[in-house]
């Protein structure tokens, strides 16, 4: 059996590793473990800048947009590039006001997954099954890439609500053609429309949400894009990156951290625990951010005018809660929140149960995603980074 070690070169770079005969080694590669720091493209849809704590989407800062604009509106920028006029926003009003009824080959099939599979998975299921009907499924112009991005974008609300409430052994509630995407949303979910502050910080939410840039599961869709694969390939694959806790489930992993802990008083004692531990303690760092994510201070009010508005003991605990961890995590590891702490349990007090959370990500995320397929695709190249091989070097099959 041959025990030598195998050459450390990248797969692909043998003609640059050692030559016969010669002693030189070959050159290690610089391996940046999860990409990290690494360029990998242009983009035009957003730029996240840790430096000054800012993100802008198509130039626009979002927290602007957030207190002036409506996720329909914002949804219109991420896609062309600018604010749409009037007469561009009633158009795609009417598009997305057309197609929030999910087809009914996507309602049984959501109908037929089981209660127990995490709702994350009924998205993904709902969304392949949503590039199976489509009749443009593999028309890749802009022009069909826009036109289904709408679409899916239109009927997002209808699956999240209908898992909710079909868990819930509660009524299918049909779409509202009079309302408002955010109020549309609230009222498939629960059967009436909140009043204006709960809409408010709902649609706040979703702007924050709708895109940043190369993460995990943009950068998912763009992978799959580059293969030439579809528009609903991207988009399902892409859920399937932001289920995971360290990415987009960390919105439904805070609620949980909530209910372990309990109460304010218990938070940094419970912390010490989880560090010691070793544990990663969710709605916390960040690739990017290291010295705070941009979009927390608009949740983080937005959390705190929601639990002034209620004004239950139950949203204000929750609110001393929030401050007592985030306090405590700041002290002893200086990692400061993410979006998704504020977020999980402003998702809560309006009343979402906690596992449908990370869907609603999805909802706002199917924004982002789908513009950066357009991207990928107008000026694409294969994705495909090398791997340097540290396996067993070659043998003979006995
Ligand atoms: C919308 C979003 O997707 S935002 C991200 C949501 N995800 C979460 O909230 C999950 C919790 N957070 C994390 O796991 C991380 O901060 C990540 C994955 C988001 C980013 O992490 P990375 O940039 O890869 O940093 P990395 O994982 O290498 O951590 C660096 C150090 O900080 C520590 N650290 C980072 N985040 C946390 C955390 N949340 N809890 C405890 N320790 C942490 C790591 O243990 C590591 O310490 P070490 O150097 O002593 O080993
Ligand atoms: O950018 C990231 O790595 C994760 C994140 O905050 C997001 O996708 O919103």
């Amino acid at each position: 059996m041959t025990t030598s070690t195998p050459a450390q070169v990248p797969d692909g770079a043998e003609a640059t590793a050692t030559a016969p005969g010669t002693a030189s080694p070959a050159p290690t590669p610089e391996i940046r473990k999860g990409l990290a720091g690494v360029v990998v493209d242009t983009t035009a849809v957003s730029k996240v800048n840790p430096d000054t704590n800012s993100l802008l989407y198509r130039g626009y800062p979002v927290q602007e947009l957030a207190a002036r604009k409506s996720f329909e509106e914002v949804a219109y920028l991420l896609w062309h590039g600018e604010l749409p006029t009037p007469e561009q926003l009633a158009a795609q009003t009417a598009v997305e006001r057309e197609n929030r009824a999910l087809p009914g080959e996507v309602r049984n099939a959501i109908l037929e997954l089981p209660t127990s599979c995490h709702p994350m998975d009924v998205c993904r299921t709902a969304v392949s099954v949503m590039g199976a009907h489509d009749p443009s499924a593999e028309d890749s112009s802009p022009e069909a890439e826009h036109a289904k991005a709408l679409r899916l974008w239109a009927m997002m609300p209808a699956v999240v609500a209908l898992d909710q409430r079909r868990r819930r052994g509660q009524q299918i509630v049909d779409p509202d053609e009079d309302l408002g995407y955010a109020e549309n949303f609230l009222h498939m979910t629960f059967g009436e429309v909140p009043d204006a502050c709960v809409v408010r910080a709902f649609e706040v939410s979703m702007v924050l949400y709708a895109e940043h840039s190369f993460n995990a599961s943009t950068f998912t869709a763009r992978v799959i894009t580059s293969t030439l694969s579809d528009l609903h390939s991207a988009v399902t694959g892409a859920i399937g990156a932001l289920k995971g806790p360290l990415h987009g489930g960390a919105n439904e992993a805070v609620m949980a951290t909530f209910a372990e802990i309990g109460t304010a008083d218990r938070a940094a004692a419970w912390l010490d625990e989880a560090l010691a531990g070793k544990r990663r303690i969710m709605g916390f760092g960040h690739r990017v951010y290291k010295s705070g994510d941009s979009r927390v201070p608009t949740m983080k009010k937005t959390l705190d005018d929601l639990v002034a508005h209620l004004g239950t003991d139950e949203a204000t605990a929750l609110d001393e809660l929030y401050d007592a961890l985030e306090a405590a995590m700041t002290e002893r590891k200086g990692i400061l929140p993410n979006l998704d702490y504020p977020t999980g349990p402003a998702y809560h007090l309006m009343g979402f149960d906690t596992p449908t959370f990370t869907p609603l990500f999805v909802a706002a995320r199917v924004v982002g995603w789908t513009a950066h397929v357009v991207e990928q695709r107008a000026a694409n190249a294969l994705i495909r980074p090398l791997s340097q091989y540290v396996g067993q070097a070659q043998r003979t099959v006995p």
